[in-house]
């Protein structure tokens, strides 16, 4: 039997032979034939394992001197031989966590895929059953099944990241992930891509039969316990889905898809019985491509880049198995064999021999990778390594390019491959002359327990034009010892140093109120390792201001701690959960100059419009007068219309009557335009995630508890994003504090807000979800007396039209300029149309000074837009621009080092979930 692989691909093609009357064994002929091949290349690899220099594996060298230095010596062991896979032999675990990278490398240029695709191969397709015998199984005909699938799936192959996978038993199928350019974050728009319902019968009957002999998931479960789906008779995969009349995305962005109970069937037998399946049953598709390829095709939408992860995962599990064992003998002696332990673990199935004797591919496309050098054992120092072994490497010759080539020193080492090729040959880099735009990018992954490649790895990251090794150790002139001193010079690690230098450059601009409030939100917000040292190092700046007065040191830190704390507690939380000393008195409660309030109430009174003064005066009589019926308000202001205003003028009124009122919101943006406003959550001290069991953290004996008794009003502002949840919340705690059962302990509560703006975040919600989520139904239930206000008070008079048009936009009864499948668009009038990002600039900033600019916002609905604006408003300011940069880590307390290093910094730096600041700050 031959060997080679050049010839099994013409000897199994071969028309018209005895081959192709072999049936079973034909399969089994091909299985040999490829074991053969792959037998002749792993005796290369045994036999070579010197030029592959196994020994320099990293983390296998780690762990095997881990094994060699064990205390205890009867444990000690001594390196036998070791024999590793290279990442170059596919199957190999290298090769397998080398693709994996690659694509996350992939993900961090091209954003989290879009879709999942899965397609498996039909043995019916009429080029395979054409090209077989008669009365023959395509199973028999591994090759052709092989050709077959290879020709379609280069077909569906379109802008994607692509594995290829072979079921164990069946035929070969495909895992695609694709990205789109624009991604898909509405149900309506899935809806149009992805269905999970069984057709028409009668108008789409090709569709019909292709859904219903495809993409019909097992019966499984009830119907067939035994199936391989079923673990204990429940289906692993969720199957049956439950009914949905809409497509809905969870809060974790999965997708579950519309299956609506529509009374249509399909009989499908199993286990010796016919069993009626409806849409629960149906695997989500395409309709394009299913009519296209008439094959099993599955699409979903991805919600996070674990796909990726599973994709990897479900390749590892199902090709070849490639377990890492070590061996130690009774000699103690620590074998390494990946061979070995790669053919104990193999299962080979014909259409994957084929596929390998035939040469597809399995990875199409690599990212250009670069090496940061060779991996090497510890004992002698990277340079001189690199110059033992007198070979100059991709980055060695980056140095010298830098060297030689000033243009190239703009350039970070990451950056290269983009402006120049690797001649590998004459092992230097060429400028390039075209090709960048597709090119990927990545460095080879290190283990951050390989603490000095790991830092030189986090230097070629951001430092541009090195020159030489000694060159990047240099931090502002100075050559430091080692790439981890660099780094930690550079602030490129996490540690306290960054928040010590955050508090000295601040010490250097800020007031001593600043600092502490800066201080404060340092601990809420950051991840300080030693805050008691932090706080010690700085205090003589946090009370400087005190000090200045003459005021006693120990009293003036007493004061510090007091203004801490304050801000502390407004944010639900106080200086000994930081391990903090506390200050020995309690906070004061700020004193209200009742007078001033007066003056400023009655002025107020006065300025309020013919809509307003009558709402004010309502709400001002119930709070003076207990036994007015009507105690909850809700004021309907549009946009402009004055109603903070109203909200404003009953706080100052009420301080002045020296009476308490309490102003909430729900977010802290709102809350801080109201007198003393604070977050409904912090308030009422409720935790961030909510449902219909939380409870308020406010206990009826508590000083938080007595401040809402006694408080006659309550405000809450924004009422339109606030959860109906968290409104009930608001209602049960009142009525347990205050020990009255009446709706909201009979308080006169205030409500404002505009349903036409923002309404409650539900993440990844749809239309319905969000409205679910709404007090609005609340409102009417618990009768709260509706008053509106319209006028835009905040608008030029100039301008009514621009108002009218806002209000028409928020009660949507603008004329409609085109009707789409994903909504209704509506024309925005010219004069409110920028013809450029520049002159939008210019309308928003124009001349202004730097504290004109303060008050002024620019919002885009993406991310990406955002940055890209506020870049260019940077180099519009005057000014040096300074950068500060974010040092992304994994939590490695609960990730194995495994799937850190799967996550390399560069990748970590990409992403941006929402809530997240970008790398880097300017
Ligand atoms: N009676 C009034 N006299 C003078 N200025 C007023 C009056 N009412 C409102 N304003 C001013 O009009 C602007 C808009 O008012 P306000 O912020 O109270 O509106 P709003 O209904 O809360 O708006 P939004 O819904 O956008 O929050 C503010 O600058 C406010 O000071």
């Amino acid at each position: 039997m031959q060997s080679v692989p050049g010839e099994q691909p013409y000897r199994l093609g071969l028309e018209k032979t005895d081959f192709q009357y072999l049936y079973k064994l034909g399969q089994q002929y091909i299985v040999n034939a490829y074991i053969n091949i792959e037998a002749s290349r792993l005796d290369y690899i045994r036999n070579n394992q010197n030029r592959l220099r196994a020994e320099q594996y990293v983390g296998l060298a780690d762990y095997i001197h881990r094994q060699i230095l064990n205390d205890d010596e009867e444990e000690r062991a001594f390196i036998g031989r070791m024999i590793v896979l290279p990442a170059t032999f596919i199957g190999s675990p290298r090769a397998q966590q080398q693709a994996f990278q690659d694509a996350m490398a992939i993900v961090g240029k091209e954003g989290v895929p879009t879709l999942f695709i899965t397609m498996t191969c039909n043995p019916k397709w009429r080029e395979i059953t054409e090209n077989i015998p008669r009365g023959h199984q395509s199973n028999d005909h591994p090759m052709i099944v092989s050709r077959v699938f290879k020709c379609k799936f280069d077909e569906i192959l379109n802008d994607l990241i692509e594995k290829q996978n072979f079921k164990k038993r069946g035929l070969p199928h495909t895992h695609i992930l694709t990205t789109l350019q624009r991604r898909i974050a509405d149900p309506i728009e899935i809806d149009t891509l992805i269905c999970a319902e069984i057709p028409d019968d009668q108008a789409e009957p090709e569709l019909y039969e292709i859904v219903t002999k495809n993409m019909i998931h097992g019966p499984c479960g009830a119907f067939n316990p035994n199936s391989p789906c079923c673990e204990n008779g429940i289906c692993s995969k969720g199957f049956p889905k439950p009914f949905l009349n809409e497509t809905i995305i969870d809060e974790n962005g999965r997708v579950a898809y519309r299956r609506r109970n529509d009374g249509r069937t399909v009989i499908v037998r199993a286990n010796g019985a016919d069993c009626e399946l409806d849409n629960r049953w149906i695997v989500p598709y395409n309709r394009y491509t299913l009519l296209k390829y008439n094959c099993h095709i599955n699409v979903e939408c991805v919600s996070n880049i674990n796909s990726v992860k599973y994709l990897y995962k479900y390749f590892f599990k199902s090709v070849d198995m490639a377990l890492v064992r070590i061996v130690v003998n009774d000699r103690q002696q620590v074998n390494y064999n990946e061979i070995e332990t790669f053919l104990n673990a193999r299962y080979m199935a014909p259409p994957e021999a084929a596929w390998h004797i035939l040469q597809f591919p399995l990875i199409e496309k690599h990212p250009h990778r670069l090496s940061i050098m060779r991996p090497l054992t510890s004992e002698t120092s990277f340079e001189q390594q690199a110059l033992d072994i007198h070979e100059t490497t991709q980055l060695t010759a980056w140095f010298t390019l830098n060297q030689n080539d000033l243009q190239a020193r703009q350039y970070l080492y990451t950056e290269i491959p983009l402006h120049y090729v690797w001649q590998s040959a004459q092992r230097h880099w060429r400028q390039r002359l075209r090709g960048a735009a597709s090119i990927v990018v990545r460095l080879y992954a290190v283990n951050y327990r390989n603490q000095e490649l790991y830092c030189l790895r986090l230097l070629l990251l951001h430092v541009r034009g090195a020159l030489s090794f000694e060159n990047l150790r240099s931090v502002d002139g100075n050559v430091c010892a080692t790439f981890a001193e660099a780094c930690r010079r550079r602030n490129l690690l996490a540690n306290d140093e960054e928040w010590q230098h955050t508090l000295r450059e601040a010490c250097q601009r800020e007031m001593p109120h600043q600092l502490r409030e800066l201080f404060a939100y340092m601990l809420i917000y950051c991840e300080i390792a030693n805050k008691l040292a932090l706080w010690e190092e700085f205090t003589d700046f946090f009370i400087e201001d005190f000090t200045r007065r003459n005021i006693d040191r120990d009293q003036a830190i007493q004061m510090a701690l007091r203004a801490i704390q304050n801000t502390l507690i407004t944010n639900g939380t106080r200086l000994a959960a930081f391990g903090l000393p506390e200050p020995n008195e309690p906070p004061q409660n700020n004193q209200i100059n009742v007078q001033a309030e007066q003056a400023e109430g009655a002025a107020l009174r006065n300025q309020l419009n013919a809509e307003q003064l009558p709402i004010f005066e309502e709400i001002l009589n119930a709070v003076n007068d207990d036994n007015v019926p009507n105690r909850l308000f809700y004021i309907n202001a549009a946009a402009g219309a004055g109603k903070s205003f109203i909200f404003q003028t009953l706080l100052t009124v009420m301080r002045g009557q020296d009476t308490c009122a309490l102003a909430l919101a729900p977010t802290g943006i709102a809350a801080s335009i109201l007198k003393d406003g604070r977050t409904i959550h912090s308030r009422f001290r409720l935790p961030l995630a909510i449902n219909e069991t939380t409870t308020s953290g406010v206990t009826p004996r508590s000083e938080d508890g007595r401040l809402i008794r006694s408080a006659k009003l309550i405000i809450i502002d924004e009422i339109s994003m606030v959860t109906r949840a968290i409104f009930s919340i608001i209602n049960r705690a009142l009525k347990d504090i205050c020990n009255d059962n009446r709706p909201f302990a009979n308080k006169v509560i205030v409500v404002g807000g505009d349903f036409r703006q923002t309404l409650p975040i539900v993440i990844n919600g749809n239309r319905a979800s969000i409205v679910n989520e709404c007090v609005k139904h609340s409102l009417q239930v618990l009768n709260f007396g509706q008053y509106n206000l319209l006028r835009n008070v905040r608008v030029d008079p100039n301008q009514q039209q621009f108002s009218d048009w806002l209000l028409n936009l928020g009660n949507d009864t603008l004329p409609i300029f085109r009707a789409t499948n994903y909504g209704n668009i509506i024309q925005i009038p010219p004069q409110c149309v920028a013809d450029s990002k520049n002159a939008l600039l210019d309308f928003c900033l124009g001349n202004l000074n730097f504290d004109e600019i303060r008050n002024r916002a620019i919002l885009t609905p993406l991310n990406v837009t955002c940055d890209e604006i506020n870049n260019d408003v940077i180099h519009r300011l005057p000014g040096e621009i300074k950068t500060y940069l974010s040092a992304d880590s994994i939590d490695i307390d609960d990730q194995p080092d495994v799937e850190f290093a799967n996550y390399p910094i560069e990748f970590l730096n990409t992403i941006t979930p929402s809530g997240f600041p970008r790398i880097d700050w300017f």
